[in-house]
């Protein structure tokens, strides 16, 4: 079999991207999509995404961890999926599309892409950190620097001992200059990813609702570049939650399987 595919990549946080409008991707194969994923042994992403024809809206997304499995929302994901489907023709500057958390809103101009997330209802505050679920779960953590931070140990740490078997991304952060410096330790990739697009809108929601800042549009820093999220908050929870920035195209190829 042979099979068509596109690497994309947002901030850094990179994705297969397969058209499978034609319903051909053996979605199944756990393996296989492991097996892609793999910066050794195949092209190499922190996930796998199919954009598939929906039936009441422009597309629908199917997102899969780097490990294979078919996972919850993935933010930069969503984002270089609109990306996908505005080169495929699929759409225009605007579209409304469907993903496991939903319906979701964006719009796409050059590289900027701006995707609308699911309304947080709750953020759980604990004693030295927050959870919450921005269509993905998250652990929300400050720490002193975390450019210095070891996020591989203590990430995976947390990710296996405080949720148990379905586990949760963590999030660790500093506040800078112009808003925070954030860096997540992805469930699924089981790895630091150099950006995590519903971890940063966790961080967001989450120092907002701590009283750690006031703003609502709030600039953040990962490994791979800058993003921004903005949102309105009512009596500690959160609508028209947006997340923007870059999402490119890297290269296209053939998968011989
Ligand atoms: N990279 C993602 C998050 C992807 C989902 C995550 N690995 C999980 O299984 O929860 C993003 O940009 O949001």
């Amino acid at each position: 079999m042979q099979i068509t595919f596109y690497k994309y990549q947002g901030t850094g946080n990179d994705f297969v991207m397969i058209d499978n409008r034609s319903l051909s991707f053996p979605k199944q194969d756990t393996k296989l999509i492991n097996t892609l994923c793999d910066r050794k042994f195949g092209v190499g992403a922190d996930g796998l995404i199919l954009l598939e024809n929906d039936e009441d809206l422009d597309f629908k997304m199917v997102y899969y961890n780097a490990d294979g499995n078919e996972s919850t929302m993935c933010g930069n994901g969503g984002r270089c999926l609109v990306a996908f489907a505005n080169f495929l023709g699929v759409i225009k500057e605007k579209t409304t599309f469907n993903a496991v958390d939903g319906l979701h809103n964006a719009t796409i101009k050059g590289d900027i892409v701006s995707l609308q997330m699911i309304d947080v209802a709750e953020v759980k505050e604990k004693e030295n950190y927050s959870f919450l679920d921005t269509g993905s779960p998250h652990h929300v953590q400050l720490v002193d620097n975390v450019n210095g931070f070891d996020v591989f140990t203590e990430g995976k740490k947390i990710r296996y001992g405080l949720y148990g078997e379905a586990g949760s991304n963590v999030n660790f952060v500093t506040k800078n200059a112009k808003g925070y410096t954030v860096r997540t330790y992805e469930r699924g990739v089981e790895d630091e990813t150099l950006s995590c697009g519903t971890g940063v809108t966790a961080v967001a929601l989450a120092m907002h609702k701590s009283g750690n800042t006031n703003l609502t549009t709030i600039p953040i820093k990962v490994m791979g570049g800058d993003l921004e999220i903005s949102f309105t908050a009512k009596d500690g929870s959160y609508k028209n939650v947006y997340l923007t920035g870059e999402a490119k195209q890297v290269f296209k190829g053939e998968i011989i399987c």
